[in-house]
């Protein structure tokens, strides 16, 4: 490392800036006028980010292509480290997004100089597994250069064939959610907490570029998402995509730069970090963490965060920063990540076992997918506000008191939950579903089971509740039957017939609260029925005693 002062080498111009390990300077070289970009980062504040920061420098000044970013040294001073690189004038494909999504011309030129800084890399035999929009920089002409390769792995020669073909395909997934990104000016799932994306990844369906995208386009995104690392096509396949193909030269992506330029100029770039300043730091509970947008920087001394972008490496911190307030009972285990089961803390973090499992799972050179998953969650990320305050994550954390059934109905209730609700939701879960409908389901799922835990009776409440809505609705109940999802004899039972037909006959719009419905005139007569239904009578005369008997019970 050079031990010249840098500062009498270079005058800091203004900042560019910030990211999860610094603050990113323009300065000029005093000798020879050269326009630089220099990243200083405070050693104090990194901890064991050192050797993440080392790592950066070392790949990065390995690399010598057109198509990722030049490193020309780096300097300690005090308990600062500088890296210096080329400027970069046009920012980051990030800050170009600002004004809007990028059109597909613009995406095509992109995807196609990515693809060739990722093939430049395979052949070094590097990946750089934080490929984002974010990391993703133009040069005033419209150059497009890969940047930031903190967690960059620089593989070692005798593992670099075999980490190779597991790299190509990460990274390929990471180009796909980031062409994602530009088109739709946001990453897939990202209105999900980062922590609840590392469950849905593995279990979902791959993301869809969804929206009014050309084939072509929506084909190249599929092909670089496909579930298994092995189907995904390499860099060199990708360059002769058609949609690859079509694209024009990189001057076109000054555009890009102009409209940002004129964004920033309309004062809209005020108003936003505005805003943004205003939710960018926030209080740090482990009882409550609340999250916003970015990358978990550090916890300050006065007790606050602060928060820009946030991928996969950055949860990591947050798991290690936070662990006071997880418990080591609280794992979950995950055993439907593809090929093995990965120990995910209560804070839904993969931990180390994964490699573990990658080392033992590889010795017959095949790619493993537990390691790509966890590298693909590299590609999660929150940019939009996102707020836990209901302390989902903590309650993991703690033991949990569950209420034992006291009655009948409690009994009942839970019952209802083991043998019907969640073997039911488990059975949905396991067909092939959206990350969305994944996570809707959980929700479900997870009311359920603390309605369960809490108070057992109201789970059989609830269910008499539905069921006597249902019987009290003629024109649902006619819909289901039409749907076959119940059967008519089941609808014209006595039993049924009686409430509809009371019902209908009382009341043409038959969705009437059931609490005014004349049930008790003529009793259900099946057994069950009967129990639910002489339940649900008690749970009324509890509820509504006043209304109940004036109805004339
Ligand atoms: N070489 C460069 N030339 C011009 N601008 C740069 C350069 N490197 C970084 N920047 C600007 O500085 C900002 C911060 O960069 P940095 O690499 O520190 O963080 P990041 O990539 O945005 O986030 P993170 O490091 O958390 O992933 C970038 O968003 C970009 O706008």
């Amino acid at each position: 490392m050079p031990r010249r002062d840098p500062d009498e080498e270079y005058t800091i111009l203004e900042k560019l800036g910030t990211g999860s390990f610094g603050t990113v300077y323009k300065a000029i070289n005093n000798d020879t006028k050269k326009v630089v970009a220099i990243k200083q980062i405070d050693l104090e504040d990194s901890d064991d980010d050192i050797s993440e920061i080392q790592q950066e420098i070392a790949v990065l000044s390995q690399c010598d292509s057109q198509y990722i970013t030049c490193y020309y040294g780096s300097f300690v001073k005090g308990f600062k480290l500088w890296i210096v690189m080329e400027y970069l004038a046009g920012g980051s494909c990030l800050d170009l997004l600002k004004p809007g999504p990028f059109d597909e011309s613009h995406i095509a030129i992109v995807l196609r100089e990515l693809l060739h800084g990722l093939e430049y890399l395979h052949v070094e035999g590097k990946i750089h597994r934080d490929i984002k929009a974010a990391n993703v920089l133009l040069s005033d002409e419209g150059k497009v250069k890969l940047a930031d390769f903190g967690v960059a792995a620089q593989l070692s020669n005798n593992k670099s064939r075999r980490n190779t073909f597991v790299g190509t395909p990460v990274n390929i997934w990471s180009l796909g959610i980031t062409a994602i990104e530009m088109a739709r000016g946001e990453p897939p799932l990202s209105e999900y907490h980062p922590m609840r994306v590392l469950f849905l990844i593995p279990k979902a369906r791959p993301p869809v570029l969804e929206g009014n995208f050309s084939s072509a386009f929506k084909d190249f995104v599929s092909l670089c998402v496909m579930k298994n690392p092995n189907d995904r096509p390499t860099a060199k396949d990708l360059l002769r995509h058609r949609f690859i193909k079509s694209a024009r030269n990189t001057t076109l992506l000054q555009e890009l730069i102009e409209r940002y330029s004129n964004w920033k100029s309309s004062g809209r770039e005020r108003a936003e970090s505005t805003s943004q300043k205003t939710t960018g730091a926030v209080n740090y509970d482990t009882s409550s963490i609340i999250w916003d947008f970015g990358t978990i920087r550090k916890v300050h001394q006065d007790g606050t965060i602060r928060l820009d972008h946030m991928t996969f490496k950055e949860m990591r911190r947050l798991e290690r920063s936070s662990s006071a307030s997880v418990s080591n009972n609280a794992t979950v285990k995950l055993s439907d990540f593809p090929r093995g089961n990965v120990e995910v803390n209560a804070l839904g973090i993969a931990e180390a076992q994964v490699e573990q499992a990658t080392t033992n799972n590889n010795s017959n050179g095949t790619t493993n997918s537990i390691n790509m998953m966890n590298e693909e969650l590299d590609t999660i990320r929150a940019p939009r506000p996102f707020s836990i305050t209901d302390a989902s994550l903590s309650r993991l954390s703690r033991n949990i008191s569950i209420v034992d059934p006291v009655t009948e109905e409690g009994v009942v209730g839970r019952q209802l939950v083991n043998d019907i609700i969640l073997p039911s939701v488990a059975k949905i879960k396991s067909n092939d579903l959206r990350a969305n409908e994944i996570e809707a389901m959980s929700i479900f799922e997870k009311g359920v089971e603390e309605l369960d835990r809490v108070n057992p009776d109201l789970v059989l409440t609830t269910l008499v509740e539905i069921l006597s809505r249902l019987k009290t609705n003629v024109e649902l109940c006619d819909k289901l039957s039409d749907l076959g999802v119940v059967s008519d004899a089941f609808l014209t039972t006595p039993e049924l017939v009686l409430d509809a037909s009371s019902s209908s006959s009382s009341d043409q719009n038959s969705s009437k609260n059931s609490a005014d419905t004349p049930v008790e005139e003529k009793p259900p007569k099946s057994p069950i029925s009967e129990i639910l239904y002489i339940r649900w009578i008690e749970q009324l005369r509890i509820k509504w005693p006043i209304s109940f008997g004036s109805s004339g019970s």
